[in-house]
């Protein structure tokens, strides 16, 4: 490797060493880690505790003509959890192997992005290269969990309404082939919790109408359910991110006793969990109805709660989705980018499951999931997360073409999706 490289790699070493790790990420030491590279670099960065503890961090390039809508760069600081004992390598080494490979949470989701945005701009700007419009970075905490605390307050708030954003870009996913994937929207998380009462009765006892019984009549459906989305994925007729998963996420029943459970009493209750994803364009009434029939009828004692419930709709009764056609000039800026840099898109494609990208989108704004690596295993949030060096390097190109197409575009665009609505 050129010197140049293995300098941009150990820094990314250094952002990934940071242990972010929900539910209690090092927040100061990723801000301080941020801030020190915005200085190097020549950035303006500012923090904004929306919450105390949990700062967002905004780092500026002002443009030269701050009157057109800025583009923002973001990205999450916040991890999920790695199990130590299962990895070849410890999750926060960021250990760099014979083959380049770099294991560590956060290779891949996504503290890959938010470093290839910082080494992507150090170039440009060591170019002499000049923004016309103004292009913020943000890096927000909690996403992970759901980032009420972070991208959500950003979002909404009289900062955010002051940068006057035109285009987002935040996280995809790996590409298992040679093409980028790219997102224009996201699935819906439901999570929902069915509860089933009956009779306590003798182990021994066949009857009608226990918890169990019950609860399991309900199982039964839900998998035939996630069969037939699951089949269509299978024969290739759809997309992952465009049917309805259902997974069971726990199972809570039995009496509890010393030695483990009571087991010559049928328990009285029964309760099964499950993170269901809904695409932006499903039909929410039919699912409302499937879990009223068939999931938890009141008719066989059963009842349900959704610990969360996302709406497929905003305000306006429309899916929350970014335009992928021509009334979306980003999007052509986008692929024309990213074939400047020799690389490929693939079809636009809705996440399977939740990112920040939802509350810019809510707010009217395009936005776009994109995570350049090309033909790595998807490792996000499992074991061993790595990123090959090589592909991160590239990433970087893509970036500078990125922000290089992006904030040299001079046409007028508005800022408001919503305009025809409002
Ligand atoms: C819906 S809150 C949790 C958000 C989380 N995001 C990434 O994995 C997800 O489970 O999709
Ligand atoms: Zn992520
Ligand atoms: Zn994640």
């Amino acid at each position: 490797l050129p010197e140049d490289s293995s300098a941009i790699i150990s820094r990314f070493q250094q952002y990934l060493q940071i242990n972010t790790a929900q539910p209690s990420p090092d927040y100061s030491g990723a801000a301080d880690f941020i801030f020190s590279q915005a200085k190097t670099i020549g950035l303006e960065s500012q923090s904004i505790e929306f919450v105390k503890g949990k700062p967002v961090l905004l780092l500026k390039w002002p443009g030269t003509n701050p009157d057109l809508p800025s583009i923002l760069l973001n990205s999450h600081t916040d991890v999920v959890a790695a199990e130590y004992h299962k990895w070849t390598h410890p999750p926060f080494d960021a250990h760099l192997d014979k083959t380049g490979d770099i294991y560590a949470r956060g290779s891949q989701d996504m503290k890959c992005v938010g470093m290839q945005y910082l080494e992507a701009i150090r170039r440009l700007k060591n170019s002499g290269f000049q923004p016309v419009r103004t292009l913020y970075v943000s890096f927000v905490p909690d996403e992970e969990i759901g980032g009420h605390d972070g991208a959500e307050k950003f979002a909404q708030s009289e900062e955010f309404e002051k940068m006057n954003v035109g285009i987002v870009l935040d996280e995809g996913l790996a590409s298992t082939n040679e093409n980028y994937r790219v997102f224009f929207g996201e699935r819906c998380p439901w999570w929902l919790v069915i509860k089933a009462t009956g009779s306590p009765g003798h182990g021994s006892k066949l009857y009608d109408n226990s918890a169990m019984e019950n609860l399991l009549k309900s199982i039964e459906s839900i998998r035939r359910f996630r069969a037939s989305q699951f089949d269509l994925v299978k024969a290739g007729l759809r997309a992952e991110g465009e049917v309805i998963s259902v997974n069971m996420v726990f199972l809570k029943a039995g009496t509890p006793s010393p030695t483990g459970f009571v087991m010559n009493l049928q328990p009285s209750e029964a309760e099964a969990g499950f993170d269901i994803r809904v695409p932006p364009t499903a039909d929410e009434k039919m699912l409302e109805k499937r879990l009223e029939e068939e999931w938890a009828p009141s008719s066989r004692s059963m009842t349900f709660e959704f610990k969360q419930r996302v709406s497929t709709l905003n305000e306006f009764g429309k899916p929350v989705v970014t335009a992928t056609d021509d009334s979306n000039p980003w999007w052509s800026l986008l692929e024309g980018a990213v074939k400047k840099a020799n690389g490929k898109l693939g079809k636009p494609e809705v996440f399977p499951a939740s990112t920040d990208a939802r509350y810019f989108r809510l707010r009217g704004l395009p936005a776009i999931g994109f995570s350049p690596m090309a033909n790595t295993p998807i490792l996000l949030h499992d074991h061993n997360e790595f990123l090959n060096q090589a592909e991160y390097l590239k990433g970087i190109e893509i970036y500078e073409s990125i922000i290089k197409a992006y904030t040299s575009y001079t046409e007028h665009t508005r800022n408001d999706a919503y305009r025809d609505e409002l």
